[in-house]
Formats: structure tokens, C-alpha cells, sequence
């Protein structure tokens, strides 16, 4: 889409991918930290090895080294993720890799990194950076005239609130097309979230069950069985609420609940996201659980007296048609009993089973989708359990053996990003739309109870569900 002087598009209609929006050089600001080391510097190295990665790697940040010392950091710390370091692999993705280092907020650095770039690039400008400089780091791309057609992703949080995320929009999108603009969930990124659409929209046999009149409620857990451990400081100013439901939990509703898109473009699907997250009525405090896990406040970073969440539990109502009346349960925690994330839906009860001496009400019908560990898909079913009784049959499937050695999601990322495929990053109007569902718990925040690490959170999660289908322990164990 092309821009115009002061007129920017808020919408985003290329087709997938599209080879204009296509980059020749990734520009990394902050690869020296903690998600660099993680996640960015391996996924690159995956994306060499699988012969994806077609363009020069500059890495930004403010540590004073060489490129020959970032080429030996890149090293160490692909190997410190546990990747298998082939020489070869590696020696063609060192021959892309170049530094630059200063401060983000010196226009020095800007005009250095015009001159590595060079005349007639395309880069991508990927900012794993902290929060606030996003906005000046565009800025001043912009002003030392190095934007131009290029793409900008930035990483989560955007935004802490539903002011800010409106402001920060405004800012990048003084100087942005939004087609310009990546905003990263790494959720999306997943394997098994991809495939949600695919199973939902490719399967009648799914398709047919999946609304109001099959389905009695949805249960989306994210559960991890770790605490906040060396992150205390980043974790206390934003809780649970925000590191994960907001982004990562709602995009999931979000695929779970929207209608069908209808053309491939990358708007098509975000149009149908952004309707979906506009239907969903604002959180209500009173449907909202916050705990705090035992020993949190003894983290280092933890402000004292700290009642930042660690867990939080909540109820939603998407208003349309297909949904209405149909409960929405999230919960996500640190230091629960297990690392699993899943999409549960508990399909309309049965009525009771007269063909039993002693009519008995079965266990409800449940899909389950496994997000992880071990992507897969679940269809829990009733057989006969004897004369009295009836006991689950589940039919379970691995998605593993069929989609070989699937990408990690910032592979992905990072190829779709580099690739003009931009479907798989959350637009303006979906990430508004999230922190407005949000913000009635961010302004009045319930109650924090603690819970013992290894248990499912406070006892006042049970509440939340009375009335409805209790809490499923998610489904743990190998697929297949
Ligand atoms: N860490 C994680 O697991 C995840 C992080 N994210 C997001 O990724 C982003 C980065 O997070 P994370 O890697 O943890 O942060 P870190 O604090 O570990 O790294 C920040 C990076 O920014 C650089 N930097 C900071 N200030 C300046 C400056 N003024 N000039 C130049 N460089 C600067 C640092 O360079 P140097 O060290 O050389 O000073 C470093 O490379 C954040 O938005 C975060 O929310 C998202 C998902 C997971
Ligand atoms: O964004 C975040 O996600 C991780 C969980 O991601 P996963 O891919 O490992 O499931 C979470 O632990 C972290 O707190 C949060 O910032």
C-alpha cells in the first residue's frame, strides 16, 4: 500500500506473501539481550540451516565490542540453547553478520548505520529493545531518512494500558504505514496455533460443533510450572495480566472465536480478529481472580509489598451470535503443577443415560487442543464402563509426525517478517481492542490471594467456575 504524505493507512491488504514488502537486510537493535541470546541469534542460525536466510544480519546495541566478538557471542550462544552448531552452517551465518554499537538515543548511531546498510536496501528494523525506546528509535530512523519503504517490528509490550498502547500507536504511526509495522506475539508463531484455523475452518466435523449450540463452555489454560526467576524486576511491573492475557491469551481466543476470513491477504484474518476482540465485552472485575504465588515476594527485583499477579484467572462473554451466553474461562500461572497450554472446549452435556439400570449423567464430550508441550488434539468421547457406569475414551493425535521438525515460533517469526508475509503479526486495531477488555482489571485490580507453589492457584479460582463446567486438569502425557 503506498504512502502518502500525511496520510497513512490504517490497514494493511497485500497479498501473501508479498515479495514488495520483502527485506534484503534484517537490522537487529539489542541483540546482546536476554531474547537475543535466546531466541533471536538461534532462530537466525535455524533459518541459515534450513537455507531461509537470504540477507546481511546487523546487530545494534550499546555493549562496545566487534563484529568478530559478536560472531563469537553469536556462537556460544547457540550452542548455550542446546542447537547443534554445524561449522559450515555456521561460518556462512557469521559471513552475514555485522555490529554496530552506540546509544539508541545518539543520532551518531543512526548516521553509522546508513552507511553500513548502503544506498537501495531494503532492511527490516527488528527493535528487541525496551519498551520506551521504541517510539524514539523509530523516530529517528525516520529523521536520519533511513525508513523509507522498510518494515519495523517491535516486540511485546505494546503498550501497558489502553492509553499508552493509543499513544505509542500514534507515534509510530506518524512516521509508519501500518503495513510498515510488525507488532510481535510470539504465540502466533506456534505451530498449533497456526493450525487452529486450519482445524477449525478446514473440518466440518469440527466446524459443526463449534458454537453456541454445541458448545458449553471453553476453558484456555496456560500454565507454567516455573517462577519468575531472574526477570523479578521486568515481571513486577507487569503481572500476569499483561505478560500473557493480554497478547498471548486473547489472540488465542481470538482464533479460537472468529469467524472464517475469506481471502488470503494479510488483512483478511485481522479483520476477522479485531471484529471477534470487539465483541468480547470489557473484563469484569468481579469475574477476575489474582494470586500471587508463596516466595514471589522474595525475588530479586520485587518491589516489597509487592501485589503484582502471578496467576489470574478470569471469565469473558463474546457477544455475537455464534457465541452469546457461552462462557470464556483464562487462567495462567507461575509455579502451578505442570508447564501446559491448552484450548478445552466442553461440549453441550448429554442427557442422562437411561439405558443404564441406574440412569447416569456422563462426562461432557471435550476437544482439546494442545498448544504445549507436545502439540496435539484431543477428542474426549463416553463408552461403556459397565452395567453402572461409563468411562472417557480419548482419542488423541500428535501433530508432531506429521509436520516433521516444526519452526520455532521466532523462526517463523523472523522468516514471515524477512519474507513480506506479514499475517501472522497482531494489527493496531486488535491490540486497542485487548487492552480495552483488559483495562476494567488493570484499573480496579481484584483482591491478590497467595497460593502454595504447586497447587492450581488460589482456592478463589474455583469460585469463578461455580456453575459451570469445574476446572479440567489440562491433558498431560505423549499424544500418540
Ligand atoms: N527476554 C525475553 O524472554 C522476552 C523479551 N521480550 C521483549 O523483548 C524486548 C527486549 O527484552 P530483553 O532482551 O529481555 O531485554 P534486555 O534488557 O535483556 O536487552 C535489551 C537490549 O537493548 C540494548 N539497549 C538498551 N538500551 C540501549 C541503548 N540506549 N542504546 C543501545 N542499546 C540499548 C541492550 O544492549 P546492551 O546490553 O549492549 O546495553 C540489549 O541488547 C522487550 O520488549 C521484551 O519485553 C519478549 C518476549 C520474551
Ligand atoms: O511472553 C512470555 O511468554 C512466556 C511463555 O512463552 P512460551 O513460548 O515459553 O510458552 C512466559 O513465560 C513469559 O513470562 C512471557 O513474558
Amino acid at each position: 500500500m503506498a504512502k502518502t504524505n500525511g496520510e497513512r493507512s490504517a490497514t494493511d491488504s497485500t497479498s501473501v506473501p508479498d515479495s514488495t514488502r520483502a527485506s534484503d537486510t534484517l537490522v537487529v537493535f539489542g541483540i546482546t539481550g536476554d531474547l537475543g541470546r535466546k531466541m533471536t541469534l538461534r532462530s537466525l542460525y535455524r533459518l541459515e540451516r534450513r537455507g531461509l536466510l537470504d540477507c546481511r544480519v546487523i546487530g545494534v546495541a550499546s555493549t562496545d565490542m566487534s563484529t568478530a566478538q559478536l560472531v563469537a557471542y553469536a556462537r556460544e550462544t547457540v550452542a548455550a540453547t542446546g542447537e547443534q552448531v554445524e561449522d559450515a552452517v555456521f561460518q556462512r551465518f557469521a559471513g552475514r553478520l555485522t555490529y554496530v554499537h552506540g546509544d539508541v538515543l545518539d543520532d551518531a548511531l543512526y548516521a553509522q548505520l546508513a552507511r553500513e546498510i548502503g544506498p537501495g536496501h531494503r532492511p527490516l528494523y527488528y527493535l528487541e529493545m525496551p519498551p520506551a525506546l521504541f517510539a524514539p528509535i523509530v523516530e529517528r530512523l525516520g529523521k536520519a531518512d533511513i525508513l523509507g519503504t522498510a518494515c519495523v517490528a517491535v516486540e511485546k509490550p505494546f503498550g501497558n494500558d489502553l492509553e499508552s498502547a493509543r499513544e505509542l500507536n500514534a507515534r509510530l504511526r506518524a512516521v509508519l504505514d501500518e503495513s510498515q509495522l510488525l507488532r510481535v506475539d510470539h504465540f502466533l508463531g506456534k505451530e498449533p496455533v497456526i493450525e487452529l484455523e486450519y482445524l477449525r475452518f478446514a473440518n466440518p466435523a469440527l466446524a459443526g460443533l463449534w458454537d453456541r449450540n454445541s458448545v458449553s463452555a471453553v476453558q484456555i489454560t496456560m500454565a507454567e510450572d516455573f517462577g519468575v526467576e531472574d526477570r523479578g524486576k521486568f515481571y513486577d511491573s507487569v503481572g500476569a495480566l499483561r505478560d500473557v492475557v493480554q497478547n498471548h491469551l486473547l489472540q488465542v481466543l481470538a482464533l479460537v472465536t472468529m469467524d472464517p476470513p475469506t481471502r488470503a491477504d494479510a488483512d483478511s484474518v485481522r479483520d476477522k480478529k479485531a471484529e471477534i476482540l470487539g465483541a468480547v465485552r470489557a473484563a469484569d472485575p468481579e469475574h477476575c481472580v489474582r494470586g500471587q504465588y508463596a516466595g514471589y515476594a522474595d525475588v530479586p527485583g520485587v518491589a516489597a509489598g509487592s501485589t503484582t499477579e502471578t496467576f489470574t484467572a478470569l471469565r469473558l462473554e463474546v457477544e455475537n451470535w455464534r457465541w452469546a451466553d457461552v462462557p470464556f474461562f483464562l487462567r495462567t500461572g507461575k509455579k502451578l503443577p505442570l508447564r501446559a497450554t491448552e484450548v478445552r472446549l466442553l461440549l453441550r452435556r448429554a442427557p442422562r443415560l437411561a439405558c443404564l439400570p441406574t440412569p447416569t449423567q456422563a462426562e461432557q464430550n471435550q476437544i482439546v487442543l494442545r498448544i504445549d508441550p507436545d502439540p496435539g488434539l484431543r477428542v474426549q468421547l463416553v463408552g461403556q464402563g459397565g452395567d453402572e457406569a461409563w468411562r472417557p475414551i480419548n482419542l488423541n493425535a500428535s501433530f508432531a509426525p506429521d509436520v516433521g521438525e516444526p519452526f520455532e515460533p521466532y523462526e517463523r517469526l523472523l522468516h514471515s517478517a524477512l519474507t513480506g508475509d506479514h499475517r501472522l503479526f497482531t494489527r493496531e486495531d486488535s491490540v486497542e481492542e485487548s487492552w480495552r477488555i483488559v483495562q476494567p482489571l488493570l484499573d480496579n485490580p481484584p483482591e491478590v490471594h497467595p497460593y502454595q507453589p504447586g497447587s492450581w492457584g488460589p482456592e478463589e479460582a474455583k469460585r469463578l467456575v461455580r456453575g459451570h463446567p469445574s476446572w479440567r486438569e489440562p491433558w498431560t502425557g505423549p499424544a500418540r
